[in-house]
């Protein structure tokens, strides 16, 4: 398998604080990747930087063989980035939305194939002609990963889908998840909820006040530290 994502010395500081101290690791094609720690810890930061959205201090990001300061253009093009606070334009339908958001990226038959994959894939049913305002949070978040998916990305990154949603609708955004990897899509995602990573994810980087602690598959992760779970590995891995 090939690397979908690199990251070598990643650093970024803003003012005089090291958010991101020098970072490495690397996603496979096709695999759900999650990048995990606490509040604070550089996630987000680091999936901006990977987005373009942020300037990287130092070292290299390369997204399919393309640097994402470099080859800026090129990245944006073959990723899609759901930060965690998105919202869609609750004036508007889901179809509406859909549609929106599709004329930015195609016309003609490629815009009706975009926009019936979206509404396909948000499974609203009925309520993709509901306003937006009366969409649940989990409504919501399927909306906005279908648009995120609409333009076929080949690596999408997603900052805490789950967070604020009951059991059922997170366990419906993970298996969403699922089915996107199974479609040849690499995922990856932020998590501060060890537990659901460790269901998700292919393999997983922990970091920690910026810097990576672990890397490796949830079970290598807990043979190594004789570990119950993730959350018990996270906290020996801190405390080494
Ligand atoms: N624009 C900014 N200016 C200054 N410091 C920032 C900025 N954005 C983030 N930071 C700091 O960088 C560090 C990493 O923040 P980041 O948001 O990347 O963490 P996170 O792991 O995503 O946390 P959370 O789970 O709370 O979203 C924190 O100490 C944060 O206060």
């Amino acid at each position: 398998m090939t690397d979908a994502l690199i990251l070598k010395d990643v650093r970024k500081i803003y003012g005089d604080r090291e958010a991101v101290k020098g970072i490495n690791f690397s996603v496979k094609e096709g695999e759900i990747f999650g990048l995990i720690g606490p509040n604070g810890a550089g996630k987000t930061t680091t999936l901006r930087m990977i987005c373009t959205l942020l300037q990287v201090t130092d070292g290299s990001i390369t997204v399919c063989g393309h640097d994402v300061m470099k080859e800026a253009d090129e990245v944006r093009k073959i990723i899609s980035y759901l930060p965690e606070d998105s919202g869609a334009y609750k004036d508007l339908t889901g179809r509406q939305y859909i549609r929106f958001m599709a004329a930015f990226f195609a016309d003609g038959e490629k815009f009706q194939q975009m926009v019936d994959k979206g509404i396909e894939m948000s499974n609203l049913g009925d309520r993709i002609d509901s306003k937006v305002s009366t969409y649940s949070k989990g409504m919501m978040r399927r909306l906005l990963i279908a648009r995120a998916m609409m333009p076929e990305p080949r690596l999408a990154i997603m900052d805490e889908i789950t967070s604020g949603l009951d059991v059922m609708n997170a366990y419906e955004i993970r298996e969403i998840v699922r089915g996107i990897a199974k479609e040849g899509v690499t995922v990856l995602i932020s998590s501060h909820n060890m537990f659901e990573v460790e269901s998700l994810c292919n393999r997983v980087a922990m970091i920690n006040h910026g810097d990576i602690v672990e890397c490796g598959t949830p079970a290598e992760l807990k043979e190594k530290y004789n570990a119950n779970n993730l959350e018990e590995v996270f906290v020996k891995a801190v405390r080494k």
